[in-house]
């Protein structure tokens, strides 16, 4: 027992001694300093107010400080005002996720803490806290945990989400092929998912494939699938496509505008006849499926150009549904911080943060060039890194701290705006000079704007911005 142990915690012991004798004391001190030091998980007591009347070394390792400094200090900096809180609302042996107030090098980290209260004629008097710390769960492991959205996931009060989302519940319950039009991050997936859940065919597979993700040599084979031995590399018992997958369900054929003429023409057959020919095979395959395809591109455009076959547009374009960006909806943006704030503060065991005025104005004026999906990023920048309660401009991302502007200045600009695609150039350029042209600026943008780094370097091809 260390000479620290033995102090024991007056403290603790002037409150647990209360009514014996000094002898008495002693022994106790002794024995309750004895049972923190035999085990090796981090351990610690404080009363009513959460003074620390004792804890042990590893919960001294795990604080990062001596327990001379910890002994009688409160422990309310390490983890709140509101961890407190949830603490002593929270039952005996609950686990109670906590975010402890940065330690160096461990920003990510969360605190698991179960507790044991003791009352006095029921009257809080101490609590026992047993600690551990583990990383906070990642964003892709709670999406990957992820249900299929339905209407009512969909959020969005503005008048354009509204008409956008009414149309599509009219939809859903049609065979009818859909085409979904709109920037990256608006929801297209979202509004897939939930077209899907309406139709008759929710209890059937959804499935989903990102033209553009997928190398053109790799599309054709995860499209349509294969036969065994039809290329080198091929798995012997060949393979199934999408199509096939989702048979009896809906596909939904993401940035088809990115698909290749060769392609093209293998889908139209799909989309006319309903077959499948997996890649090396020679049978046709029957398959039951409802399509919804999806762009950000000017089809029509690529029609004109002939980079898109004019009989694959009709068959897909036959209900086509637009869904807005952000900029023009930005009613929407406090329902969608409020809504994301609860949503990954629950996800990621914090607790849910209010934004400044000031912050929620930059929210306002910001442009939003990827769209949703980058104010869900944004939010969990809010929910992940800020400490207090409320978060100050002091803590927003780079991107909404040199890029935002004034209302005023937002009218002003907003009539001299082209079409969606220059937007996304102009944005991409604003974001390459704000966090360079290097790979790590390339990574952080395509981070900003929730894509992947291949998405990205395709956005930067087509823009010559290489
Ligand atoms: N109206 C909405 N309500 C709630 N969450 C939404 C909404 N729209 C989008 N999201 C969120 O934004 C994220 C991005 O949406 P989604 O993947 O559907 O965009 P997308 O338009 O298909 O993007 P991309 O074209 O880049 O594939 C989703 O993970 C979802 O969490």
């Amino acid at each position: 027992m260390t000479e620290h142990s033995y102090a024991l915690g007056e403290l603790l012991v002037s409150k647990l001694g209360v009514g014996r004798s000094t002898k008495e004391t002693e022994q106790l001190k002794k024995e309750i300093s004895a049972l923190l030091s035999l085990t090796s998980e981090a351990v610690l007591v404080v009363d009513a107010e959460g003074q620390i009347l004792e804890l042990n070394q590893p919960m001294c390792t795990l604080m990062q400080q001596s327990r001379l400094q910890l002994l009688g200090a409160s422990l309310l900096p390490h983890i709140g005002e509101q961890g407190w809180k949830q603490l002593k609302r929270g039952r005996d042996f609950d686990t109670v996720v906590l975010t402890p107030a940065a330690l160096p090098g461990k920003k990510e980290n969360v605190w698991k803490v179960r507790s044991k209260s003791i009352y006095e004629t029921d009257k809080l008097t101490t609590m026992m806290l047993h600690i551990t710390e583990g990383p906070a769960p990642s964003k892709k492991k709670l999406q990957q945990k992820r249900t299929i959205y339905t209407f009512d996931d969909i959020k969005g009060n503005s008048p354009s989400v509204r008409a956008v989302k009414e149309q599509a519940r009219r939809i859903a319950s049609g065979e009818t092929t859909i085409m979904i039009r709109g920037e990256s991050g608006t929801g297209k997936e979202v509004f897939a998912q939930a077209i899907h859940c309406g139709s008759q065919r929710h209890t059937g597979p959804f499935v989903a494939i990102n033209c553009a993700a997928i190398p053109e040599s790799l599309l054709e084979s995860e499209l349509f699938g294969y036969e065994g031995g039809a290329f080198t590399g091929a798995k012997g018992e060949g393979k199934a496509g999408r199509f096939e997958l989702a048979h009896g369900g809906t596909i939904f054929l993401d940035e088809i505008g990115d698909m290749s003429l060769h392609l093209q023409a293998k889908l139209l057959r799909v989309v006319q006849e309903r077959k499948v020919e997996r890649v090396g095979g020679t049978q046709s395959l029957d398959v039951d499926v409802r399509i919804i395809a999806a762009t950000h591109r000017n089809l029509e455009k690529m029609v004109a150009e002939e980079k898109f076959r004019e009989d694959l547009y009709y068959r897909l374009n036959v209900i086509p549904l637009n869904i807005p960006p952000l900029r023009e909806r930005k009613d929407d943006v406090p329902i969608l911080v409020e809504y994301f704030m609860k949503k990954l503060s629950l996800d990621l065991g914090r607790t849910p943060k209010r934004l400044s005025q000031q912050v929620l104005e930059r929210l306002l004026a910001y442009r939003w060039p990827g769209n949703i999906r980058e104010l869900e990023n944004v939010v969990e920048h809010f929910v992940q890194l800020e400490i207090g309660d409320l978060v100050t401009l002091q803590s927003i991302p780079l991107q909404l701290r040199e890029q935002s502007m004034g209302h005023a200045e937002a009218e002003r600009r907003a009539p001299r705006r082209h079409s969606s695609e220059s937007e996304e150039k102009e944005s991409l350029l604003q974001l390459l000079d704000q966090y360079g042209r290097d790979t790590e600026g390339k990574r952080q943008v395509a981070e900003t704007l929730g894509v992947s780094l291949p998405t990205l370097y395709r956005k930067l091809k087509k823009w010559r911005l290489k």
